[in-house]
């Protein structure tokens, strides 16, 4: 199954995914294409063949546009207290921890497993501010075989950010910054894997005029994918028009911050002006819909952003969100839309192909990856999973669809690869047969 549109997930019974040794997708051939008996057996003879049996299904694995990897211990506690505040007494004590490397080591090792385990085959992530802890992160992400953009987080306004946590001036947060990426640059070359760095001014309250600017100019330097965070509260927005008297996002925009590859999480208070902003610059939202309940004072509009041609993808936002799993922000994204046609933007409502489509092909064009489709030319980034109420419900293939999206688990996620690499097992596959 994958999407066929943004509002259509297509279903295609009976065919062969031929996948190439760089884990590149080369072929898919149904079952009425005249070498489809030869190539199966040719793949059962040389033991290439997978099977995958009947009630379980093959999916484009997810990406999750917006994980706070240094939050995930904290994922699912402290969520009693508005953002600034929530960032002052929990969050900023937390993350400051990961100075230590062995704290940093055990902590990502937990955090990437578990997400390859719910069937996150590309993660974008925020680090901490400490380089040496975020090249742990990316490391591990390299030895588990998930594709992984990673930001070192510049911060370093003094009025919003304490004094045992941020860069100390803008000269640190911008060399610190350019070495890591530089850092990123050779572990790329030494191990060969699907690792990028992303420049990462946390948002517009936690750094100085010259530290966003000067992480513009370092994008554009790397030509790197940046992320932020954009209007996601109330205070947030506000704090921007305080500051510079004008939108959150025109302050990104005038410091180099909103290009093709600016991934902006939240944008709940985003206006029409703001959409059509980020349509220009083809800017995505990360939409995290569990963490906008906590945080985000309203619902993000995904289908008046759809409309206007801004491209959305989904995030957890550990710990803001305190799931790890993409099928549960679905589900929110999907009930959120509820809430605001309820609340009288008569339009809103996403279905679950929608929601589908966001964590998989939105992904995929905010981060210029050839993942989310299974078509010839992308890569073989795949989920298996096991649909556990095929013996008792409809097998009609739409019905099937929204079933695996409302009730996929982890526990239902059998296998998942990354370019055609196995990084994530529980179960037999029945090769051969
Ligand atoms: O959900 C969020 N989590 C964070 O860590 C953060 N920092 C700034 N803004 C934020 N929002």
């Amino acid at each position: 199954m994958s999407s066929a549109t943004f509002d259509k997930a297509d279903f295609t019974p009976d065919v062969l995914i031929c996948v190439d040794q760089s884990g590149t997708i080369d072929r898919v051939i149904s079952v009425a294409d005249k070498d489809y008996q030869s190539v199966k057996q040719a793949a059962i003879n040389n033991s290439t063949y997978i099977h995958i049996s009947e009630g379980s299904y093959l999916l484009p694995g997810f990406t999750d546009l917006h994980i706070h990897a240094p939050q995930w211990s904290q994922a699912g506690l402290a969520l009693d207290k508005p953002l600034n505040e929530w960032l002052n007494t929990y969050t900023f004590p937390l993350e400051a921890k990961f100075r230590d490397l062995a704290f940093a080591q055990r902590v990502y090792q937990s955090l990437v497993a578990e997400l390859l385990a719910n069937g996150t085959t590309t993660g974008l992530y925020f680090g901490s501010i400490h380089t040496e802890a975020n090249l742990v992160l990316a490391k591990i992400c390299a030895s588990l075989g998930q594709r992984a953009f990673i930001g070192k987080v510049a911060m370093d306004n003094p009025d919003q950010t304490p004094e045992y946590y941020r860069d100390n001036d803008s000269k640190e947060a911008l060399e610190e910054t350019e070495k890591f990426v530089q850092k990123m640059i050779q572990l790329k070359q030494s191990s060969q894997a699907e690792i990028t760095a992303v420049i990462t001014p946390r948002f517009v309250p936690s750094c100085s005029d010259e530290t966003l600017s000067g992480l513009g100019k370092l994008a554009q330097k790397y030509d790197l994918p940046i992320q932020s965070h954009c209007s996601e509260s109330i205070w947030e927005d506000q704090y921007a028009k305080d500051r510079f008297n004008m939108h959150d996002a025109e302050v990104l925009d005038k410091f180099g911050l909103l290009t093709d590859k600016s991934i902006m999480a939240h944008g709940t208070q985003l206006s029409d002006s703001d959409l059509k902003l980020f349509h220009n610059k083809k800017t995505t939202i990360a939409h995290c819909p569990i963490s906008n309940i906590y945080f985000g004072n309203s619902v993000t509009r995904v289908k008046k952003a759809h409309q206007q041609q801004v491209n959305v993808g989904l995030g957890t936002d550990i710990s803001g969100g305190f799931s790890p799993s993409i099928y549960r922000n679905m589900q929110q994204a999907i009930m959120s839309s509820q809430i605001l046609t309820d609340s009288g933007d008569r339009n809103a409502r996403i279905t679950a192909a929608n929601a589908f489509y966001l964590a998989t092909v939105g992904g995929a064009k905010a981060l210029h990856v050839k993942t989310g489709l299974i078509k010839p030319g992308y890569q073989a980034d795949f989920q298996i999973v096991k649909d556990q109420y095929f013996d008792i419900s409809s097998n009609d293939p739409q019905e099937i669809f929204e079933r695996l999206v409302y009730h996929t688990n982890k526990e239902n996620i059998k296998q998942v690869y990354v370019s055609g690499k196995l990084v994530h097992s529980i179960g037999e596959n029945d090769n051969g047969k």
